[in-house]
């Protein structure tokens, strides 16, 4: 392991390796059981709010997408259109990777198998692959820091964005995350809704050797920032898992709606 604490920034554009961060955190079949137990909760979440929830629409942005597809799974079957972004180049490619099924491209099999299951038909698995690849129908690159954070792109408003596990690590201060959160919202449309799920008390994690760092949040934190948003919450699920390879204090799982007129 090494000493050096990586941040939020360049820090990732040259140190942030996609598939170390794949094998650390999502090995669903023969990595440790925390992680494990932590997608199965994500994946639960997501089919939550996207069937029986009704969050549905033209229009999903995924913020933070890093190299992960799962979740999406859910969400690629009540959404016209998926657009997904992220701040450094290599997860951009990874996405690309499996999106193009290239040669090489991470195995997502067993955590669509998961989805479909929980969808009532393991069996469909490659029928939603199919379905996801179709709907993602751009990738772009974005940096929440940054007004307006997908640069010079044009994208319609969303009627969903989703971000997962990123903000804190875009993120070095509460007020940074604060900010972020705001330009998060305004990319919504009134009515909208921001899906994210927060590492709570998060300080660091591990992508292969390397350390990150990010920003400390509380519950009441995020909750303060998404209703200082415009967003109002409307779900608050949140669980003491705790990574194997990230330090932090439990998982929060949020849904909120945009306000009419925010
Ligand atoms: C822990 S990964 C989360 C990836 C994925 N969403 C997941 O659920 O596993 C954090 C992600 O935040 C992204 N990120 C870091 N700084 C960012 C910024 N300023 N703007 C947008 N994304 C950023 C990283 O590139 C990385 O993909």
């Amino acid at each position: 392991m090494e000493d050096k604490v990586y941040k939020a920034g360049e820090d990732y554009e040259k140190e942030f390796s996609p598939r170390d961060y794949l094998d650390t955190f999502y090995n669903f079949d023969s990595g440790p059981v925390a992680e494990r137990e932590i997608i199965k909760f994500s994946l639960q979440n997501l089919h939550h709010t996207f069937s029986v929830g009704g969050i549905r629409g033209d229009v999903l942005i995924d913020i933070g997408t890093g190299p992960t597809i799962y979740q999406l799974l859910s969400a690629c079957e009540v959404f016209r259109e998926i657009i997904v972004a992220d701040y450094t180049p290599q997860n951009l490619q990874e996405l690309q990777k499996w999106l193009k099924k290239e040669p090489g491209a991470y195995d997502w099999s067993s955590i669509v198998k998961h989805v479909c299951e929980l969808e009532g038909d393991r069996s469909r698995w490659q029928e939603k692959e199919a379905k996801l690849r179709k709907t993602v129908t751009r990738v772009l690159k974005c940096d929440v820091t940054k007004t307006p954070p997908l640069g010079s792109a044009q994208v319609p408003l969303a009627d969903c964005v989703l971000t997962f596990l990123a903000m804190e690590c875009a993120c070095l201060d509460v007020e940074t995350y604060r900010a972020a959160l705001r330009r998060l919202a305004d990319l919504l449309k009134p009515g909208g809704h921001l899906v994210t799920m927060v590492t709570l008390c998060f300080q660091h994690y591990m992508v292969g050797p390397k350390k990150f760092s990010g920003v400390y949040l509380e519950k009441e934190t995020v909750e303060k920032a998404l209703q200082d948003a415009g967003c109002q919450v409307q779900k608050c699920n949140c669980v003491p898992l705790r990574y194997s390879q990230a330090f932090c204090d439990g998982l929060c799982f949020i849904v909120a709606r945009k306000g009419p007129s925010a």
